[in-house]
């Protein structure tokens, strides 16, 4: 097949648009071709034939690369660039060293390139002539197999797509381990699976829609007959018996066919992949749906934070082996909607954790087991050595003993477990009779197969030995035989055998001494005996050689013949591994079973996973949304609302992954989806650009939620000014109440928005509580409490917080004087300010009744800062001001220094007059800091 056509220069690749590309023939060689050297032809060949990449040429211990390839590999790889004369003419010439290329291979795929690797295909002492190379791999970001250039937690996908509007497809394989996935929906729904699994390389048929991809990957447009129907179909043939009865649609035959076309190609093209035993459609919509801004916002995988704090994965990821690991973060990012299959798990890592001796026996052995999938692939795509067998079999070794301490647990899916691991033990045997115990890297130099195990490889090893030793008494023989003490027998790589006599003993040298080679000080001979007997020695050494390579080789072939039973036994250990560990951190750290299937969510003293491991103390929070599934949750910065709404995610993601929960109690619905939409102020940086984001996410949210989802609003709104962030906010709840129906907690410094829960019976007002406290010196000063009750909250204690993220005292002392000024000034601007939200909003007769009903909290003027909502409300504070979200609620109830009125400089009274210009309403709390931060600045120059 043809991959040369249409495959697109990769999209990442950083050279500049004008500069020649360093895939496909260089044109000075093509110029050329008919006077090339053989060696450069057959490279210029190997070029042609693999356009799309850089073709990394075998020339004894390197790979080499020449012309603008080599400029760019001297470039990406900061090796040194030289170059090859002939009568041709000069090429350039870069090469990497073949023993350590991984880290070069790795900087050319970083760098956005696919390297074709020419191996040197037949021995160079045996070729005549030219020495037989061949493309045996191509390296992509997508199909990596080595080792060293995976991660071991992660599978690295190649994605293909195909297909557009409602039968767009996805199909994916991990060419590390074989897992080939397919499934289809509409262009929408794909391109959210695409998010999520993030391939680091995407086929994309002519006809798939173009993805807006929210990770990197390398793009191409492949070969378009690989992705026709009957191509397709072909190719997936030679994978299952039946191809119509795996997929769904055209679109997913054409997405899995070109997808596993390409894999072929890229390991070398010698027909299907062994190891991908299995393609199994699936459903997203079968998994609690994690888009990839949940994914991120609820740390599962990765860090929010620059310093890179803990993840979800992070804190759970105690698994034994690889496969476990990986196991995990498939589980962690598609949980389950399968009410039977999450109890079960739950059954299990009851059990496991009720019984920790057998628990911990089987995840010790599990810990001796090796990464499985990538061994199996590596042995059917024959690059297995004998090390590699060697570790298959202490992995086997390990499975007897896992199953022993299975044998006694009493729930069935764990016994059913224990039945499904084969310990095929035929495969064990043959690995434990056929390889030595401590191999070496090399399976072409012998020292590989054991004895007793081939009558003809035992034979001419006997041979050999039979010959060292002959060797090995020559010495005290002929210094007998000479009367030359001194005599010595050895061995030089050059010379071969040699005996040596020094120079003073060159007298007593018998007749049949031949001489061999004159040192300084000696003379080194042998004799007739001597070379027959080392003619013997090297010929039965290289035969054995040889030989134990071939043994080696069948050995290799029988076991990649028991693939599907290794695989379904990686399988079953990838799931133990992961129930073991569940039950392991359910144990150290006190979670619960959580009762499934209820209709709403209720929490008992619910903590958040990860913040409650990376912080001395946590205040456990209870989440009942039985009598309503909107929160409405306000208080302070940092009181600890955004922990506490993924707090209520998290839980229900490990619910429904199968593990237990960090809580005293908790029942919980099945979730389709988890949404969540959190605060600008995380993507400040993105300027005007982050409000848009905002909105495209709250949109996603509004038209895709089903009552059976959780959606989580941190301060949406907050990207725009008060008026429109506080309508938009209100506007959302009232949506989510009305249409939406899914459980919904939404953080807010809107405190106008506590007062929906009047009349909105769904919603209803939580809020985080902090103790104010006065300092010895008269300040104020507060404290979190982190914690959650019912009500809207009475202040926001924004410049406090200010005060205790280290912001300067004088710039904090000065705020208090601004906002005390401008509260005064501008009240009625902020009054106006929400009058105007309101009068937008006039069109509404809700928002006509909240405010007629005189429910709204500030202009109900509830001066004691209780009953906003429709409970009661914790008594915080005394004093009391608008509760608006204007920067004047934020540092409501905090009295006012007293100014000494020193207005002095010219520079002075400009800052004053900008203070007097600023809409105090329309300033959120962020903005307002940074105003103050830029107006400390010039007064202090
Ligand atoms: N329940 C809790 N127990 C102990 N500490 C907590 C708890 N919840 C939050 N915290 C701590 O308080 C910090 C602030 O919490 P969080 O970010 O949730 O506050 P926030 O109210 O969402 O703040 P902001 O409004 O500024 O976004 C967290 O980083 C965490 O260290």
């Amino acid at each position: 097949m043809n991959h040369a056509d249409g495959t697109a220069v990769p999209e990442a690749a950083s050279q500049a648009d004008d500069a020649p590309r360093p895939e496909g023939p260089p044109q000075k060689m093509v110029a050329a071709r008919e006077e090339l050297t053989p060696m450069l032809s057959q490279y210029l060949d190997l070029c042609e034939s693999h356009p799309d990449a850089i073709v990394m040429f075998q020339v004894g211990d390197f790979y080499e690369a020449f012309c603008e390839a080599a400029e760019e590999v001297a470039r990406v790889c900061e090796v040194t660039l030289t170059k090859r004369e002939d009568s041709t003419g000069t090429y350039p010439m870069a090469g990497i060293p073949i023993d350590n290329a991984a880290s070069y291979l790795e900087a050319l795929l970083d760098a956005g390139y696919r390297v074709a690797v020419a191996d040197q295909v037949e021995d160079a002492s045996e070729a005549s002539g030219l020495v037989d190379r061949a493309v045996t791999q191509v390296i992509t970001p997508g199909t990596v197999v080595d080792d060293e250039l995976l991660s071991g937690a992660t599978a690295t996908y190649l994605g293909a797509v195909a297909g557009s509007g409602d039968e767009t497809a996805l199909a994916t394989v991990d060419v590390s381990t074989g897992e080939c996935q397919v499934t289809s929906g509409s262009a929408y729904e794909i391109g959210e699976e695409l998010d999520r699994l993030a391939p680091a390389e995407l086929l994309s048929a002519a006809d798939a829609p173009d993805f807006e991809l929210g990770f990197e990957t390398l793009v191409s447009n492949p070969d378009p007959e690989a992705f026709d129907v009957d191509g397709a179909s072909e190719t997936l043939s030679a994978y299952v018996s039946a191809p119509e009865s795996v997929v769904e649609n055209e679109s997913e035959m054409r997405a899995v066919g070109g997808l596993l076309d390409y894999a072929e190609y890229t390991q070398g093209d010698d027909g299907p992949l062994e190891y991908v035993s299995r393609v199994r459609r699936y459903d997203p919509e079968r998994s609690l749906q994690l888009d990839a801004t949940a994914i991120r916002s609820l740390e599962l995988f990765e860090s929010r934070s620059p310093s890179g704090g803990r993840t979800l994965v992070g804190v759970l990821d105690e698994t034994a082996c690889a496969l476990g690991r990986r196991r995990l973060t498939a589980w962690l990012r598609r949980p389950s909607v399968d009410e039977r299959e999450i109890r079960r798990r739950h059954d299990a890592v009851g059990e496991l954790i009720d019984r920790p001796l057998a628990r911990e026996t089987v995840r010790d052995h599990l810990s001796e087991v090796y990464d499985l999938e990538r061994l199996v692939s590596r042995v059917s795509r024959e690059r297995a050595n004998a090390r590699d067998l060697r570790a298959l079999k202490t992995t086997l070794d390990a499975v007897p003993e896992v199953k022993s301490a299975l044998s006694e647990m009493e729930t069935d899916p764990l016994q059913r477990l224990c039945d499904s691991l084969d310990e095929l033990a035929d495969v064990r045997d043959l690995i434990g009779e056929a390889i030595r115990p401590d191999p070496p890297q090399e399976i072409t130099e012998g020292g590989v197969i054991r004895e007793g195990f081939d009558d003809e490889l035992d034979e001419i090893r006997a041979t050999e030995r039979e010959g060292r030793e002959w060797v090995s008494n020559l010495e005290e023989q002929e210094q007998e035989r000479t009367g030359i003490d001194s005599l010595e027998v050895g061995y030089n790589q050059v010379h071969g055998y040699y005996i040596e006599v020094t120079n003073p003993n060159l007298d007593s040298v018998p007749d049949d001494y031949t001489r061999r080679q004159t040192l300084k000080n000696s003379e080194r001979f042998y004799t007739p005996e001597l070379k027959r007997r080392e003619d013997e020695i090297l010929s039965a050494s290289e035969k054995a050689d040889a030989l134990e390579y071939e043994v080696f080789t069948n050995v290799r072939a029988d076991v990649a013949e028991e693939v599907e039973r290794l695989q379904s036994l990686a399988d079953s250990l990838a799931t133990l591994d992961v129930l073991a560990t569940f039950a392991a951190v359910a144990a150290a750290n006190d979670y619960v079973r959580p009762e499934m299937g209820t209709d709403t969510v209720e929490i008992e003293a619910g903590r958040h996973p990860v913040v409650e491991r990376t912080q001395g103390e946590f205040v456990p929070n209870p989440a009942d949304f039985s009598d309503g599934h909107v929160a409405v949750i306000t208080g302070p910065n940092m009181s600890g609302k955004s922990t506490y709404m993924r707090q209520v995610a998290l839980i229900a993601i490990l619910a429904q992954a199968g593990s237990f929960v960090p809580a005293r109690a908790a029942r919980l619905p099945i979730l389709d989806r988890i949404f969540t939409r959190v605060g600008a102020s995380d993507d400040i940086a993105g300027g005007q650009s982050t409000f848009m984001r905002e909105m495209a996410e709250l949109t996603d949210i509004l038209h895709n939620a089903t009552e059976d989802s959780l959606v989580l609003l941190d301060e949406v709104g907050r990207g725009t000014s008060t008026t429109d962030g506080l309508a938009i906010a209100r506007a959302t709840t009232e949506f989510v109440h009305d249409e939406v129906g899914a459980t919904t907690l939404f953080a807010t410094h809107y405190h106008d928005l506590t007062a929906l829960s009047e009349r909105l019976p769904e919603a209803f007002n939580l809020h985080f509580t902090v103790e104010k406290t006065e300092r010895e010196s008269g300040e104020p000063d507060v404290t979190f409490l982190h914690r959650v009750a019912d009500g809207p909250s009475s202040s926001s204690y924004g410049v406090e917080v200010a005060k205790l993220a280290g912001v300067p005292s004088t710039v904090v002392e000065r705020a208090r004087e601004y906002i005390r000024e401008a509260d005064g000034a501008d009240n009625g601007q902020a009054d106006r300010a929400v009058e105007t939200a309101e009068a937008a909003e006039s069109d509404s007769p809700t928002a006509t009744q909240a405010t007629t009903n005189g429910q709204d909290g500030r202009r109900a003027g509830n001066e004691d800062g209780t009953e906003t909502g429709n409970k009661p409300v914790e008594q915080e504070g005394t004093t009391s001001a608008p509760k608006d979200g204007t920067l004047a609620a934020y540092v409501d109830g905090i009295e006012a220094t007293e100014t000494d009125g020193r207005v002095t400089s010219d520079a002075e009274d400009d800052v004053l007059d900008e203070i007097r210009s600023l809409d105090v309403a329309g300033t959120t709390p962020l903005e307002a800091l940074n105003t103050l931060d830029r107006l400390k600045q010039r007064l202090d120059d």
